[in-house]
């Protein structure tokens, strides 16, 4: 017979929600030391389960609620665009709504501007998307948010007329040339909400570096104010072995949190700061304080782009476009399945501003 009993523990994970519950056997003659060990032993095991988990899903989450899964997979595809319409095919109501208002364009960079490839170092922005994205931000406000690098993601897309938000929002530039009068003289914005993190997040991009240096495929990139560590090209069975060493680094930094985007682990401060507040930051840098002004744009692919999409849904402002081939749990109005459709989407869009510039003002 044993002398034991099941203690259930539930925690609170650093970024708000509930953490699955732990639960450990104890025997009555555990000492209360041993306890905690066990139970720091447990929580390490619970929490890799559930980053692997997530990894394993990748993101952003594929549609998973019961009321969708029962029915074929064709049928979950129509009943998504019937609620997420491709936005090139609901182009005249996006025009439509903006009557009266000037479209601000926000857009994401990998998996939107730029195909996602194996190597991040590669991922490239193709030389008509570069066009298409010069030409909207001739007409319109234009911002880059990124969770990369701000300077990487320049090197990319190397267009001075735009606004740039790297490290998911928490590192802002305004335009470095003029741009028409849009930018209300706020060029050379600059915004860096987690500057006192930096020393801390170059201490964990060396530190996760030298414990994943062993596992084939892993790379850690450095974004400045977070860490990426990316397993595109590890292999499935390291997979619980790359979220182990990524939980043993943080354990040690109470005050980051982990993300996940695409086949990727963001580690980064746990600041209020994501790509949502820093749209709102922007829309006000740029003058638009009063919704009726504006209508913003927010293209995305990727969990982070959540933020932005719910940020635009919760306050009735704009529209968020999700670029997905399949359906995913969003709150974005609308979906485009590829960067080639978020290319023709901004020329449709050049192509209508030039036209309604010329229309004769009747009455
Ligand atoms: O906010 P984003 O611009 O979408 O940046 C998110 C991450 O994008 C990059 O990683 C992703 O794209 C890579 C290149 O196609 C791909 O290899 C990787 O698997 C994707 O997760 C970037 O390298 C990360 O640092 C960003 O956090």
């Amino acid at each position: 017979m044993t002398n034991q009993q099941n203690v259930v523990v539930v925690d609170v994970k650093p970024h708000g929600g509930v953490k699955p519950p732990l639960s450990l056997p104890v025997a009555k003659s555990f000492s209360p030391q041993d306890l905690k060990l066990l139970l720091m032993k447990k929580r390490f095991e619970t929490e890799n389960a559930w980053v692997l988990d997530s990894m394993r899903a990748s993101s952003p989450s594929r549609i998973s609620n019961p009321t969708t899964t029962s029915l074929p997979e064709t049928d979950v595809k129509s009943s998504w665009i019937v609620h997420h319409p491709s936005a090139l095919n609901m182009f005249e109501q996006i025009v439509t709504a903006s009557k009266g208002k000037q479209i601000a364009m926000f857009l994401d960079y990998d998996g939107t501007l730029s195909p996602i490839v194996e190597d991040p170092d590669r991922a490239f922005m193709p030389r008509e998307m570069r066009a298409a994205v010069r030409d909207v931000s001739r007409y319109f406000p234009t911002a880059i948010l990124t969770g990369r690098c701000r300077d990487k993601v320049y090197s990319f897309v190397k267009l001075s007329g735009l606004y740039y938000a790297g490290s998911h929002g928490m590192d802002i530039k305004g335009p470095s040339k003029s741009c028409k009068d849009y930018n209300n003289g706020k060029q050379g914005v600059l915004f860096q909400p987690a500057s006192e993190f930096l020393p801390m997040i170059d201490e964990v991009y060396k530190a996760l570096v030298e414990k994943t240096k062993s596992i084939s495929g892993a790379k850690v990139e450095n974004n400045k104010f977070c860490v990426s560590v990316h397993y595109r090209c590890v292999d499935e069975k390291s997979w619980a072995t790359i979220a182990e060493q990524v939980r043993s680094v943080l354990n040690h930094y109470p005050k980051l949190k982990l993300t996940q985007g695409r086949k990727v682990l963001e580690i980064r401060p746990t600041i209020k700061w994501d790509k949502g507040r820093a749209l709102e930051f922007l829309l006000e840098a740029l003058g638009y304080n009063n919704p009726n002004d504006v209508l913003p744009i927010y293209i995305g692919d990727d969990r982070t782009d959540e933020d932005a999409f719910k940020v635009l849904r919760d306050r009735g402002l704009g529209f968020g476009i999700l670029v997905s081939k399949i359906p995913k749990e969003t709150n974005a109005s609308y979906s485009l399945q590829e960067p080639s459709e978020v290319k023709e989407f901004l020329r449709r869009l050049v192509e209508w501003k030039k036209l309604s510039l010329q229309a004769p003002i009747i009455g």
